[in-house]
């Protein structure tokens, strides 16, 4: 049987404009520690992961090595990679990095994961890692438990959704790297894009097998989700 390698594609080379805080909400601290070097910690101490490809502002290089990797002593080797306008072009430049440094010989598996969702647990990490070995494809999602409307310019009704089959997306997203490679190919030669990584290989017409979520698992969006990670520090 082929031999396992796993990346890990940290893409946090985003403006945070919904968060609105002068110093990039990757990069502030929830009690001295910054969001992005929290999560490259949960998958620096990932057994089944070999290396981290950490995507940053172009321009903001310097500072993440200095600021966010070196002050805390990660043990696998960290690739930094510049990003791209939007999320999509980030992922590709990251994959890009795996691409040149896949083991040929070795099947590899990737994981996309934000740097803005710090509290992603090592058991949903290996669940998505070992379904994604199995059907090619993963990711964890959570059911939505409220009533979901439609809302029309953004101040009426327009109507109920059925929300019985309807779930929120997290990360990470978990890929055979063949298959996302082509997804990903696939996208720009049609001119799609999407908001996250398994819409891609929807688009490209694979199935993503989902598993159960965890709503701790909080992508940190605006000022709210920030104090609501202040919260989840305090209980755990
Ligand atoms: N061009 C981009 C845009 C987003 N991201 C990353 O994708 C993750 C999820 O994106 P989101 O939370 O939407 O971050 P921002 O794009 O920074 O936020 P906003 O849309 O509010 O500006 C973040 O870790 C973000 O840094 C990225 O690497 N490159
Ligand atoms: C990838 C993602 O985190 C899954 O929920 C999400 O799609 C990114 O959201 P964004 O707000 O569109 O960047």
């Amino acid at each position: 049987m082929q031999s396992l390698e796993s990346f890990v594609i940290v893409v946090a080379a985003g403006k945070g404009l919904r968060m609105g805080s002068k110093t990039k909400k990757q990069y502030l601290c929830l009690e001295g520690i910054p969001i992005l070097s929290r999560t490259i910690m949960v998958f620096d101490r990932c057994d089944q992961l070999n290396e981290i490809v950490l995507v940053v502002p172009q321009d903001e290089m310097a500072y993440c090595k200095k600021n966010i990797i070196e002050p805390f002593g990660f043990v696998k080797k960290i690739h930094l990679v510049g990003g791209g306008k939007k999320r999509q072009d980030s992922v590709l430049n990251g994959l890009k990095k795996v691409r040149d440094k896949k083991n040929h010989e070795k099947k590899t598996m990737v994981l996309i994961h934000d740097g803005v969702r710090p509290f992603v647990d090592q058991s949903i990490i290996k669940e998505c890692i070992n379904s994604a070995v199995e059907y090619g494809a993963c990711i964890p999602a959570v059911k939505i438990t409220d009533t979901v409307k439609q809302v029309f310019g953004e101040l009426f009704v327009e109507k109920t959704l059925n929300r019985e089959n309807l779930y929120k997306a997290q990360t990470p997203q978990v890929f055979k790297m063949e298959l996302i490679w082509d997804a990903f190919e696939h996208a720009e030669a049609t001119c799609f894009s999407g908001t996250d990584d398994a819409s891609l290989m929807e688009h490209f017409g694979k199935k993503v097998f989902v598993v159960k979520g965890s709503k701790m698992n909080i992508k940190i969006t605006t000022p709210e989700d920030l104090a609501l990670g202040k919260y989840l520090l305090s209980i755990v």
